[in-house]
């Protein structure tokens, strides 16, 4: 019987990924993440040329051009666990900046259903993280990218009419655990939303040297008790293909 310790930083790092299928040569540098699977065809929508490459578990991914930038969209998944193996995954078929472009709930009153926000930086409710690293170490977007994020929000908000904003969000792993009290906590401590997914992508893109950003369509406000469920959310859809939007003009700009 073999002795040996499996070393998952040397294993399985060439060739087709574990989880989500992909191989180097199959993606671009640029990943856009949706956490929902079906929500990729969103992206796909909007470029040239889209091939899905590979649909294993949560993660669908696709691969075209957008203005003559090769782009990838890949869904994490809800939760940090799914997006931290996604990241790990696709960073080592060669991606190396992601933009996270999902939907969140506002935990400021003057926040709509269907703005954008984009994250300046996440308080760490998941429990992956800590597997990484002590819970000190800051889940901080990349500066160049999160600014450019919010510059092409807020000019695409005044063309179509909608609010962007910026600021810190929640992580949060436990959908149904978040209490009244909880919302109001982190509310109080000025947090603008709560989303699954950004601390985790945020603090493995810093530890493997990538960059990362992200850009949220409001689902529903947690403190004015404006929520959609159980029926259809025009606005957060209409706020997802803005979100979309901005992030491939993003990436334009910055030219990613
Ligand atoms: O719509 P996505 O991008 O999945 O984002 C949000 O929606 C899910 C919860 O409803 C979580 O994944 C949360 O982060
Ligand atoms: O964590 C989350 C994400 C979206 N909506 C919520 O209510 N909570």
């Amino acid at each position: 019987m073999s002795t040996e310790l499996v070393d998952k930083s040397a294993v399985g790092v060439t060739g087709p990924q574990y989880h989500v299928g992909v191989q180097a040569g199959q993606i671009s540098e640029v990943v856009l993440m949706p956490g929902d699977p079906f929500r990729v065809q969103l992206i796909a929508d909007r470029l040239e040329d889209p091939v899905e490459v590979a649909h294993q578990r949560e993660y669908r991914t696709v691969t075209g051009t957008y203005k003559g930038r090769k782009i990838t969209a890949c869904s994490s998944g809800m939760g940090c666990p799914s997006t931290a193996i996604g990241v790990e995954e696709l960073a080592r078929a060669g991606a190396k900046v992601f933009i996270r472009v999902g939907s969140t709930a506002a935990l400021q009153p003057h926040i709509s259903v269907g703005d954008l926000i984009v994250s300046e930086g996440s308080y760490r409710n998941d429990g992956t993280t800590p597997a990484y690293v002590p819970l000190p170490y800051p889940a901080v977007p990349d500066f160049e990218l999160t600014m450019m994020l919010k510059q092409v929000a807020t000019e695409f908000g005044e063309e179509r009419g909608f609010a962007a904003h910026a600021g810190l969000n929640a992580t949060d792993d436990a959908f149904y655990a978040e209490s009244p009290e909880w919302i109001a906590k982190l509310s109080s401590m000025g947090l603008a939303n709560v989303e699954m997914e950004s601390s985790a992508m945020f603090v493995v893109a810093r530890l493997r040297g990538l960059r990362a950003g992200m850009v949220c369509a409001v689902s529903g406000n947690l403190v004015t008790g404006d929520v959609v469920y159980g029926k259809a959310n025009e606005r957060l859809h209409t706020g997802w293909e803005h979100s979309i939007d901005v992030a491939l003009e993003a990436v334009y700009r910055l030219g990613l």
